[in-house]
């Protein structure tokens, strides 16, 4: 048994701690010891007492009790007030109170159960009476603590599974070695733009990058520079996309495709055109191929998709025009067929 001062130093957890934790507010000590008395057989249960009414609410927020044996009738405090003020207080609204009233009168009850008191008993009940009250209302207060912490406990394993899937979504589209999108990611980019286009009548535009002579530099300069190099043009190539629905993605080993939604030939033309200067000015020595240094070979073709055509239709046009730049001497870029300005269209360099 202990008279609770404040302030307590001890850190009360009734939802971790199952135990039944009685406070007794009463102002009468000869009451305080015949609760106790009653109570000390039991080690299940915390007793706890206050003497000071006044106190009571600070006191009853620091011990966090399963059960407050309450008194109504105590110097300088109105109880009926003070079961109002537990409920009036967050952290106590829901804790049990029972009146331990020196007085057996049903307007005295009424009043008592319409401010929220749970229980109503004369002083002094029988000791089994008693302990049956305290047991029986603490129970029901533990059980909605633990109920509320495994809902806490759901609902934050709830969010770690969910901001783990958005993590792994994320690292499922994406090239591990340059960390733009995958081929995974560029498949549905390009799906869905194609529905898009269709819907809007704009035109898409897909350019096939593809870099020149990386035999030769993987051979001269070891796989691992290898790797260097392709997370550089990466980079580049992502440096000169300038909407937000401008995708670039690794199509694969040494080629990279950008889809550019909303965006005709000649528009494609230019991006095209900035990223293979960009490359040839990274000056990436690539001593055995033609051009000395790393090079990038791109195939353009532009549509307004239709009921027509398909995604894989646009893929198809954009290799065959860059396998029309690798024939013709590497470095450049070939506007595929299906564009504005038809056949042979080539970058001025
Ligand atoms: N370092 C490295 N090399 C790769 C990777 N993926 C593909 N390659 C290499 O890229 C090279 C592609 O060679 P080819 O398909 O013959 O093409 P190329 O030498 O670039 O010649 P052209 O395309 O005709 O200009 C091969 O040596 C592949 O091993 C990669 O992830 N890392």
């Amino acid at each position: 048994m202990s008279e609770v001062t404040l302030p307590i130093t001890a850190d009360y957890q009734a939802v971790t701690q199952f135990k039944v934790r009685v406070l007794l507010v009463d102002d009468q000590l000869i009451i305080v010891e015949a609760v106790r008395r009653m109570l000390s057989d039991h080690a299940d249960i915390e007793f706890h007492y206050v003497t000071d009414p006044a106190a009571a609410i600070a006191t009853a927020r620091q011990l966090q009790p399963t059960v407050i044996l309450q008194d109504l009738v105590m110097p300088g405090v109105d109880g009926i007030n003070l079961i109002r003020a537990y409920r009036d207080d967050a952290s106590l609204a829901q804790v049990p109170v029972i009146v331990l009233s020196a007085r057996d009168n049903p307007q005295l009850k009424a009043n008592s159960f319409a401010v929220g008191a749970n229980d109503y008993v004369v002083k002094l009940p029988d000791r089994l009476e008693l302990l049956a009250r305290i047991r029986y209302h603490s129970a029901g207060y533990i059980s909605r603590l633990q109920r509320d912490e495994a809902f806490r406990f759901l609902r934050a394993s709830q969010k770690n599974l969910a901001d783990a899937n958005i993590e792994l979504q994320k690292l499922a589209a994406l090239d591990s070695l340059t960390g733009i999108a995958n081929r995974r990611r560029f498949d549905e980019v390009l799906r869905a733009e194609w529905q898009r286009g269709k819907r809007d009548k704009k035109p898409l535009s897909l350019l096939m990058c593809d870099i020149d002579c990386f035999k030769m530099y993987n051979d001269t300069f070891g796989h691992l520079a290898g790797d260097l190099c392709l997370k550089k043009v990466a980079a580049v190539l992502t440096e000169h996309l300038m909407r937000p629905a401008d995708v670039v993605a690794r199509y694969g080993g040494e080629e990279f495709a950008i889809v550019l939604p909303d965006t005709d030939e000649r528009g494609a033309l230019l991006i095209a055109s900035a990223c293979r200067s960009h490359i040839e000015q990274l000056a990436i020595d690539n001593p055995r191929a033609p051009n000395g240094v790393i090079s990038m070979s791109i195939g353009l073709a532009t549509i307004v998709p239709s009921h027509e055509g398909t995604a894989e239709g646009l893929i198809a046009m954009a290799d065959k025009a860059l396998y029309r730049a690798k024939h013709d001497g590497r470095n450049r870029i070939v506007a595929g067929p299906a564009g504005p300005h038809n056949d042979n269209q080539r970058e001025n360099r």
